[in-house]
């Protein structure tokens, strides 16, 4: 696309343009604006950029008829926005200078904004990043997701143990929406269905607004942007004023407060299906918004319904948007007079489904009555299609069943296309969950490897990295990741891997000072960096490394004068608030850090440290400075990971199992430059099979039976032999995560990366291998695939 002329950002323009919305936006003038007041005059001024392309890409799109992908997902975890905004319309150093002339400090006032936490963790930072990469290719799409009051919940310490407080992003303006009160929709929610004349009508009980918030997401050098649209609750009638004059406030205030229920908390469970009928009102509420709007769109610009399919690509973020389907069969029926099966069919063809677990506990199941009560018409739609289902393949594969409705079934039958999220995780859908719907539609299933934006995950947060890379092979690469591999050709360089050991020395500096100033940390920068940061889950095995942190721990103290590498254990990350197991691991890897960090003979070589409430903004800081990324989860159980790529391609090599992208990454970098160990996914499956196994392992390994003797002995707890009974429990008597069998590898691998370390030029060469073969994991591949292979949606050239 010829670079559409955009009016030149200069800093004295920029500058002109902050000045004149702290004045006239904001109200403030310079000797009294706050942090807050310049925040917010950068950012619309930044903003104003973003409206004309963002206009004519909706124009363009109009006016070419251009076929749209519509992007469902519960969760977008975005970060922040300042910098992304900069960054992609190349407008940092403009920025930089302005706000030096106007006495402020650019990178002061980009951290005072809050992350807009509206995610969980992998799957709705994915989504964040496909936003990006849909914008950089200039394909027409639009996010539709919840705008929550309240994102993920903070995450506080105390004595060691997770608290949670409520996460408030919107208490302050939010500098990047802009609200559209004129897009709203009513959403129904139980009743009953009364049949007239042959055709089925939904009295519903209970009735919200679905009003719409859009963020532009533009990218990479502004030539295009995108919208998410994000949907607030709001009640259909304001305020109760005949309760009011009764005298009774509350029941006055009730229809604000019952709405504003909906889109006022995200669920902060990854893992495990919550149940609440809440959570099935929030998926209904979003998705039914959302289709009801694309319609509208679509019948707007004069489009033909029975076309819709030529214009139209919906793809499902996991199950949680999977009502998608009956609703969009609902309104073809109800309001476009389509018989039931023209309905199924074109639902069929519009319609797409990504799974992103295999966890039995995180494919969503919803109790048949509870369903009925909520969506009675629904309930009815799911059976005919059900019925459809049954007849066409002759199987007996049901989505109702037991008494649950089963949203995956429902998902794959409704949608066209069906796609893991890595190599490995898409055969064993195919093999597990799914094996019998892949029989039945042998053609249905496909893999799309995750991939992450690198503007943020590279160009933004590690400019030193970037600076390098640019230098050693021109630019490019920001919008063409697999130009990378022009560094394999400076490994031998001297130079090269001198000025890369440098970048990541400026990282972990900075990394060491971020620590100090937030938790008063001191760390030894020229220690190995050992990171493991994601959500906190016994397949991810956390336990794991804390566990080999103490067997280290204890070979350092019985020969102190060895010549040990030092380590900075970092860890980083969240607990669902009902996992109790996963709280106990938070609190043994506090209760670990306090007594190594505090040991005379072992402190200057090991270090624990784990600053909370990890989130997207301390990912960017941590990320860069890492030395090696724990990608540890038990073979079989992480779809992908993404963490994994974003660490390897900023140096930092791995130390992992075959799971997920790590089979991909392996093979990407080179098997040299990839530190593996561990069962496979078919050896910890057969694994299972022999009853006994954790204690066998656990009594075959001294290192571990020790390990596990001094926990137990509360050497970690004030001598408090119970604090981690479930943690010693569990991993003699199940194990179902196989922690007890990877051991011994894992450990032994470890002190293998250790003596790499040493060797400084073997370590670089290493870690810059990592950076030039993660080309093919920018999210831009995986969009571009899912474009060709699924939407059939092009780029607007
Ligand atoms: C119903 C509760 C719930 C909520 C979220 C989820 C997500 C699917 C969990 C998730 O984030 N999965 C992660 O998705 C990433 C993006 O594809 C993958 O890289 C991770 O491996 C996967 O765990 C499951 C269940």
């Amino acid at each position: 696309m010829k670079d559409q002329d955009l009016p030149l950002v200069t800093s004295e323009t920029l500058r002109e343009d902050i000045s004149r919305h702290l004045k006239l936006s904001i109200g403030k003038d310079p000797n009294h604006a706050s942090l807050y007041d310049w925040r917010m005059s950068l950012s619309l001024a930044l903003r104003d950029r973003v409206v004309e392309p963002w206009f004519a890409s909706t124009r363009k799109t109009y006016e070419g008829k251009h076929k749209r992908v519509y992007y469902l997902s519960m969760e977008f975890l975005i970060g922040r926005l300042i910098e992304d905004v900069t960054i992609n319309l190349d407008v940092e150093e403009a920025a930089v200078q302005a706000m030096a002339d106007l006495g402020q400090d650019y990178y002061k006032v980009v951290v005072d904004e809050p992350d807009a936490a509206l995610g969980n963790g992998g799957l709705g930072r994915l989504a964040a990043c496909f936003m990006d990469s849909l914008a950089t290719l200039a394909i027409p799409a639009y996010g539709y997701g919840i705008r929550y009051e309240h994102g993920l919940f903070e995450q506080h310490f105390e004595g060691g143990q997770q608290t949670e407080t409520a996460e408030g992003w919107l208490a302050q303006r939010h500098a990047w929406e802009f609200e559209r009160p004129e897009v709203a929709y009513k959403i129904h929610f139980g009743g009953y269905v009364s049949e007239e004349n042959g055709k089925s009508n939904w009295n519903p009980a209970e009735t919200v607004l679905a009003s719409a918030y859009d963020t532009p997401i533009i990218g990479w050098k502004g030539q295009w942007a995108n919208t998410l649209r994000l949907w607030a609750a709001k009640p259909v009638k304001l305020f109760d004023l005949e309760s009011f004059n009764r005298g009774d406030y509350v029941g006055a205030n009730a229809p604000e407060r019952l709405a504003r229920t909906i889109s006022r908390v995200l669920y902060p469970d990854d893992t495990t299906q919550d149940g609440k009928e809440l959570r099935l009102k929030q998926e209904y509420f979003f998705t039914s918004a959302s289709i009801k709007d694309l319609l509208r769109r679509f019948l707007a610009e004069g489009n033909k319904i029975e076309d819709l399919h030529e214009h139209v690509a919906i793809q499902l973020n996991d199950t949680h948007p999977a009502i998608a389907g009956p609703e969009l069969v609902r309104l073809l029926i109800d309001k476009h007079d389509f018989n039931i099966d023209d309905a199924i069919e074109m639902a069929h063809k519009c319609l797409a489904y990504t799974n992103h677990t295999l966890l039995p506990e995180a494919l969503e199941r919803w109790p048949e009555d509870l369903f009925a009560r909520i969506l009675p018409r629904h309930h009815r739609i799911i059976q005919m299609i059900q019925d459809r289902h049954l007849s066409a393949t002759g199987t007996d594969i049901r989505i109702i069943e037991h008494g649950n409705v089963k949203m995956g079934e429902l998902a794959f039958i409704m949608a066209h296309k069906v796609n893991g999220v890595s190599a490995l995780h898409s055969e064993l859908v195919k093999e597990t969950v799914f094996a019998d719907l892949h029989k039945a539609y042998p053609n249905r299933i496909l893999n799309q490897t995750n991939g992450i934006t690198p503007r943020r995950w590279l160009y933004s947060c590690n400019p030193a990295l970037r600076n390098l890379i640019t230098e050693t092979i021109g630019s490019g690469w920001e919008a063409d990741l697999e130009n990378l591999q022009d560094l394999n050709a400076h490994l031998d360089d001297a130079g090269f891997l001198q000025a890369y050991a440098a970048a990541k020395t400026t990282n972990k500096v900075r990394l060491a000072k971020w620590l100090k100033d937030r938790n008063g940390v001191t760390l030894d920068t020229s220690a190995m960096f050992d990171i493991q940061i994601k959500r906190i889950h016994e397949y991810k095995r956390q336990h794991l490394n804390i566990l080999e942190t103490i067997a280290l721990w204890n070979d350092i103290r019985d020969n102190p004068t060895a010549n040990w590498t030092p380590r900075v254990k970092i860890f980083g990350g969240k607990a669902a608030p009902g996992y109790v197991l996963a709280k106990s691991i938070i609190r043994l890897i506090n209760d670990v850090a306090a007594t190594i960090n505090n040991d005379p003979v072992t402190r200057h070589l090991l270090q624990v440290v784990y600053p909370e409430n990890y989130n997207v903004s301390m990912a960017e800081v941590l990320i860069p400075a890492s030395d090696l990324s724990e990608q540890i989860s038990t073979a079989g159980k992480e779809a992908s990971g993404t963490g994994n790529m974003k660490l390897s391609l900023n140096g930092s090599p791995t130390i992992g199992t075959l799971d997920g992208a790590n089979v991909e990454i392996r093979e990407h970098v080179g098997h040299e430059n990839f530190f593996l160990f561990g069962l496979t996914a078919a050896q910890a499956q057969e694994k299972r099979g022999d009853h006994g196994y954790s204690r066998r392992a656990i009594e075959a390994s001294p290192k571990l039976s020790r390990v596990l003797g001094q926990i137990g002995a509360g050497v970690f707890s004030n001598g408090d032999h119970h604090r981690y009974s479930d943690i010693l429990h569990n991993l003699y008597e199940h194990d179902y995560f196989l922690v007890s069998c990877d051991f011994d590898e894992y450990f032994a691998k470890q002190r293998e990366v250790d003596a790499v370390y040493q060797d400084v030029n073997h370590w670089t060469r290493t870690a810059a291998a990592n950076t030039a073969g993660m080309g093919w994991f920018s999210s831009d591949r995986t969009i571009r695939s899912y474009a060709d292979h699924i939407w059939d949606a092009k780029s607007v050239t």
